[in-house]
């Protein structure tokens, strides 16, 4: 799939953030077509989760704006960016995204709970979904009983089981050993494929050069390269 030809799932324009006197974004600027796969490097502090976070809309650029599906996150109250969120967007990000209370299985269930499915559905779905990425021994554990692999792959899981548009993943094969990170490459890209999201992957992992379609390079807050590995 090429970029140029599906209206454009993703745009953002002009993205710039600093954090203090700390400049993580300037003027980025990324279109992601509907079912592109597409990897973000870069060295350490260079800007790929803050901007990962601007595409979610859980980080607000200092300027610039991001559409998503044809929403301007910036014009949504906080309350619809989060319903927006979980209806369009799975998400896989580095640090703390599981519920702490919860077991693993009320965890992946939850998005489909609070979009009003019955709890006999989402616990099933929770399961089969536990089961795929080879983790349904942690259904009844919290995620402070959870090795951080584990607690990686439910957090895939609960990023996939409402079948978002667009999934967006900070390294999320970053915890695994190999076979796990596999795994958890495959099962993103293979539920990519056939749904048609768009996956977007933050990663340090050579192993994600093999399967995206397109790499976009960051460095000091910028696009260095944005290239098509087919
Ligand atoms: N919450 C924060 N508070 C202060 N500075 C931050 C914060 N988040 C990021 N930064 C800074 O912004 C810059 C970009 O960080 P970011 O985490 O986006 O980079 P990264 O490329 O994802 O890094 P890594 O590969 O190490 O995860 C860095 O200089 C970082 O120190």
């Amino acid at each position: 799939m090429t970029a140029t030809t599906a209206e454009p799932l993703v745009v953002a324009r002009g993205l710039t953030k600093s954090y203090g006197a700390t400049p993580a974004l300037r003027e980025i600027s990324l279109d992601v077509a509907p079912g592109e796969i597409l990897s973000i490097t870069g060295p350490s502090g260079s800007g790929k989760s803050t901007l990962l976070h601007c595409l979610a809309g859980l980080a607000t650029p200092d300027a610039g704006q991001v559409t998503v599906a044809g929403q301007r996150l910036d014009h949504l109250k906080a309350d619809d960016r989060t319903t927006f969120r979980r209806r369009t967007i799975g998400l896989v990000l580095q640090f703390g995204q599981l519920v702490p209370e919860l077991t693993a299985v009320e965890n992946v269930a939850l998005p489909l709970l609070l979009e009003g499915r019955s709890r006999a559905q989402a616990w099933q779905a929770a399961t089969d979904w536990l089961q795929r990425l080879k983790v349904e021994e942690c259904a009844a554990l919290r995620p402070a009983r959870m090795s951080g692999g584990q607690a990686q792959r439910v957090a895939i899981a609960r990023a996939l089981v409402t079948t978002p548009q667009l999934i967006l993943a900070d390294e999320p094969t970053g915890a695994l050993d190999t076979v796990a990170g596999d795994l958890a490459l495959e099962i993103l890209v293979g539920v990519a494929r056939v749904s048609g999201a768009a996956l977007v992957i933050v990663t340090h992992d050579n192993r994600v050069a093999g399967v995206a379609e397109r790499e976009v390079v960051v460095r000091d807050g910028r696009i260095e390269s944005d290239g098509s590995l087919a």
